[in-house]
């Protein structure tokens, strides 16, 4: 165990994780390799099955049910269990052994590597769905199918369920779920101190707000943005009632981010200042909050966690009518709007219509983002930000062409008036700076914003912008420094998020 955590214990919620020092806000305090990593079923041809890397990665030739991304993941993964695993999925074939419940593949990792999980605790239950995946394993593991194994396995399901957590993949979302022995030491709150963010193989912990010594680590087991029926659905397997307050008071994003504190809210911010984002009539008019959380209750169930490859603009823009109320009372923060606006924007992104996918991915960042997520190191923030670099890439050589038709004339004007590469530059090199400490050359999203970054540095004749650029970002608190990222930043993120709501009520209307 690292020397900056230690395991208490909670009288309500047995065992804890307690940091032993003082953490501010965004530093990485454990980074370590999981235990057991595994895709789930419907994500395993999409990335590998090692790292986890999305992709189109290739099946091992003997099961056809483990995909590698290179031969470097094929390796490592024989060498931790795939020798064992790979016979007994040939042998059951590929099409049951690609549809085996995530669960059973886990359970059967452990009964072949002797993995008995001794320092965790299951719930003890012993339900018939529980039995089945356990009598299954045992059976496709090659093992024979006693009382003792089977009641072993089951007791390995449970500890499964009550300790495994998801892998949140920055794109796609959760597509994986992982165990590790003193990640599983922490427990849950919807109002945590900490996030648990994947870089590379590693899952490391991150402190989301300041925290003091002493003070137990709590992370979420599901996303906190979700409403409350939904998040206790998520967390039905671990078997407790969250006694947060944003559940006991049934608290919408606005509310909670209004009670956030131990966080610089304004350092990098596309949010027009910390006072103003607590200022929102959902968290400070408690008719227009019950309404937020009521409407995120009544709209939950069209989301649909898709694979964002496969999204159908059509079926989406009517996912997005049925939030007209949301959309007319400005709360683009509840769930699930932004989620649906981000795809749309996606959506958008890949028929080719950049700009407006970048008005709307703006209108997110600065009005969905920083309310549901107050931390700006949030990965789902830090990516809204090279997603709107990314776009603007596109949308420059548009405005470069002064006789483009395929932008309304609001979009050029903006886009004219903005320093669309001053922009990209400032954007990116939040996402580095803000990455995990000592991470950012592991990160992902964090080296492909490094990489956009390097080809728009070599834009000759931008001496001047770039020495601004660079005194910006070595003293972010400095008054000139606030007001030069308020005008090169946070202004023109601003008009174009205002096109934005333009957009989408053009998409609801027609
Ligand atoms: C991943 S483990 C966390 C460590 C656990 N407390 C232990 O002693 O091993 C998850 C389990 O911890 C307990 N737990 C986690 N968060 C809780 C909470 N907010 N309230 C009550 N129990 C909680 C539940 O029993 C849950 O199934």
């Amino acid at each position: 165990m690292s020397s900056s955590v230690r395991v208490t214990s909670s009288p309500t919620k047995g065992r804890a994780l307690t940091s032993v020092h003082t953490q501010r806000a965004g530093t990485p305090i454990l980074a370590l390799p999981p235990t057991l990593l595994l895709p789930t079923t419907p994500h395993l041809e999409a990335f590998c099955t090692y790292c986890l890397a999305p992709g189109t990665p290739k099946a091992c030739t003997q099961c056809h049910a483990a995909y590698y991304c290179h031969q470097s993941c094929q390796r490592a993964h024989w060498r931790d269990v795939h020798a064992k695993e790979c016979k007994p999925l040939t042998k059951m074939g590929q099409q049951r052994a690609m549809s085996l419940p995530t669960q059973v593949r886990l359970l059967m990792q452990c009964l072949l590597k002797g993995e008995s999980l001794d320092t965790l605790r299951g719930s003890g239950d012993k339900d018939p769905d529980i039995e089945m995946m356990a009598m299954a394993g045992v059976a496709y593991s090659g093992l024979e199918t006693s009382e003792q194994n089977v009641k072993r396995a089951s007791d390995i399901v449970t500890k499964i369920q009550t300790n495994a957590f998801n892998w949140a993949d920055d794109e796609a979302g959760q597509i994986g779920v992982f165990l590790e022995p003193t990640f599983a030491m922490m427990n849950h709150t919807c109002t945590p101190n900490a996030m648990v963010q994947v870089v590379g193989r590693k899952i490391i912990l991150r402190a989301e707000r300041d925290i003091k010594g002493g003070e137990e680590i709590e992370i979420s087991y599901t996303d906190y943005t979700w409403p409350k029926k939904m998040r206790a659905a998520a967390l039905k397997s671990y078997h407790f009632e969250c006694q947060c307050s944003r559940c006991k008071e049934d608290l919408n994003v606005y509310q909670v981010c209004a009670a956030t504190e131990g966080n610089d809210l304004d350092t990098f911010s596309l949010a027009l200042g910390a006072s103003s984002i607590k200022q929102h009539p959902a968290a400070t008019n408690s008719d227009t909050a019950r309404a937020a959380s009521k409407l995120s209750e009544d709209l939950c169930s069209l989301m649909k966690f898709s694979d964002a490859s496969q999204y159908d603009l059509t079926a989406l823009l009517m996912r997005l009518r049925r939030c007209k109320a949301l959309v007319e009372k400005g709360l683009w923060a509840v769930f699930p709007l932004p989620n649906i606006l981000s795809e749309v924007a996606t959506t958008l992104a890949q028929h080719g219509s950049f700009p407006q996918a970048l008005a709307i991915t703006c209108l997110v960042a600065v009005s969905g983002d920083p309310h549901r997520y107050p931390a700006t190191f949030f990965p789902v923030r830090l990516r809204a930000l090279y997603l709107i670099a990314k776009l603007l890439s596109h949308t420059a050589a548009d405005t470069a062409a002064p006789a483009s038709t395929g932008l309304d004339s609001a979009m050029q004007t903006a886009l004219n008036e903005i320093d669309q590469v001053a922009l990209c530059q400032m954007l990116l090199m939040m996402v580095i700076r803000l990455a995990p400490l000592g991470f950012a050359h592991e990160w992902d999203l964090a080296k492909d914003a490094n990489e956009l970054l390097s080809e728009i540095n070599q834009l000759p004749g931008r001496d001047r912008e770039v020495s601004l650029i660079q005194s910006w970002i070595q003293n972010p608190t400095d008054e000139q420094s606030r007001a030069f990222f308020k005008f090169a930043v946070v202004d023109p993120v601003h008009t174009l998020a205002d096109l934005g709501k333009t957009v989408i009520s053009e998409l609801i209307v027609n």
